[in-house]
């Protein structure tokens, strides 16, 4: 019988792990407030979740109670094979149930397979941009917000100028009649080919695909039609399940970026909701996203270094699925390219907004500014010797600092 096993981190005030697991085995599969008959309890045996280990921890300053690490596995024919079902059975009434975090969940392969994973993963995305050996380089529309479509064809162009291999929407710019949906992808469409002629670089427009989810397919299709390079999505505004829906569907040929808004009300918790690693990592690559955005550990909207590093473990997992873009994201400037680089690797995404449009050569000179660091943290130069002849860098490195790697 497959099993689908969850690790859980809990905390339990009277200080009993086993029991806390039985019931979490029981309650979440069999169990009943009340007995049931012998007859019943027979035929729902199967069904029964088992307790596979228990792992006390230290109870981390506490006077009472432990803390530990349980995993349960619960047999999959309890449940249908759509993430809903998955959650509700793992993490369902479970999530409300006191201190409970659920850390990971292991598939088993027949259930695993019900997944569409990435379309098109880091290779994919390589292929379609042509940029091999380096990380890629994106950047963000920033205040375009009631802004026509020459306004952002504009801005466009001086980001792809710059060298960014990947532009895309602001999470917050959604469905608007001074730049719609539709028009966006087209005038997208047509700057990057404009982009191609002059330069031959081959640059990705995430346009943001918005609005309820019963229109969601339809857009998606239409701008694939329209000739969409990719589609961001701010995917737990809606839920795992819809993007699952997007990155099956095989007219929507068209990689699926995901972005972590609203996100953080289900991870940020020590000891609730559920870890950043499966929900920005694992959950997200087998629904089928090709890029997971997260806060990096060192900008803005700061994460703690080794989450952000579980998330990128997790788009990397070496399994049947393709490996995916971390995106590590939130306040970046070129003086962070050589701790990006160091924790994320080759295979990862450098994203800026404000680290692009502030710099004071404009959009143009940030692109310039974090290509020119990405190129000296490939060839091992000091970020300080690579400003001395790159004038865009020195006057970013300026303005906003810069950390070199450890050695
Ligand atoms: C929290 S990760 C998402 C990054 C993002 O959407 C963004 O707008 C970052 O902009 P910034 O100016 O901080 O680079
Ligand atoms: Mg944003």
């Amino acid at each position: 019988m497959d099993e689908l096993i969850a690790s859980y981190l809990v905390y339990d005030e009277k200080g009993n792990l086993e029991k806390k697991a039985e019931s979490i085995a029981l309650g979440l599969t069999v169990g009943s407030w009340t007995d049931l008959h012998a007859l019943e309890q027979e035929q729902l045996r199967k069904h029964k979740g088992r307790v596979v280990s228990i792992k006390e921890l230290d109870p981390a300053g506490r006077a009472a109670g432990k803390r530990g690490i349980l995993k349960i596995a619960y047999p999959t024919a309890n449940f249908s094979s759509d993430i809903p079902a998955i959650l509700t059975t793992v993490f369902g009434k479970l999530s409300l149930d006191g201190e409970v975090k659920l850390l990971d969940l292991s598939f088993p392969d027949t259930l695993k397979k019900t997944f569409p994973g990435a379309k098109f993963g880091i290779q994919g995305i390589r292929e379609l941009t042509g940029v091999y050996d380096r990380p890629l380089l994106m950047s963000i529309f920033k205040g375009v917000i009631g802004r026509d479509l020459d306004y952002l064809k504009d801005q466009l162009k001086e980001q792809l100028l710059g060298g960014v291999n990947i532009v895309k929407d602001d999470e917050i710019l959604f469905e608007n009649e001074s730049a719609p949906f539709e028009e966006r992808v087209t005038a997208g469409k047509e700057v990057l080919k404009e982009i191609y002629e002059q330069s031959g670089s081959r640059a990705l427009y995430a346009v943001n695909l918005t609005g309820r989810t019963s229109e969601l397919k339809d857009k998606a299709r239409k701008a694939a039609d329209l000739g969409a390079s990719a589609l961001l999505f701010n995917v737990f505004a809606y839920g795992l399940d819809v993007l699952q829906e997007l990155a099956e569907d095989p007219q929507i040929q068209v990689p699926l970026m995901a972005h972590p808004a609203v996100s953080g009300a289900f991870t940020s918790s020590e000891t609730y909701g559920f870890s950043h690693s499966l929900l920005l990592g694992k959950l997200l690559r087998y629904a089928g996203a090709d890029f997971s955005l997260f806060p990096s550990p060192y900008g803005s909207v700061a994460l703690e270094k080794e989450k952000a590093l579980g998330i990128s473990r997790a788009c990397h997992e070496n399994d049947s699925f393709k490996t995916i873009l971390p995106v590590p994201s939130a306040g970046i400037h070129p003086g962070l390219v050589p701790l990006l680089y160091q924790d994320f690797g080759i295979d990862s995404v450098i994203n800026a907004g404000g680290g692009v449009h502030g710099h004071p050569q404009g959009a143009q000179g940030g692109g310039r500014a974090f290509t020119a660091a990405i190129d000296a943290v490939l060839q091992g130069i000091p970020l300080s010797e690579q400003a001395q002849s790159h004038e865009d860098l020195s006057q970013a490195l300026n303005l906003w600092g810069y950390a070199e790697a450890a050695k």
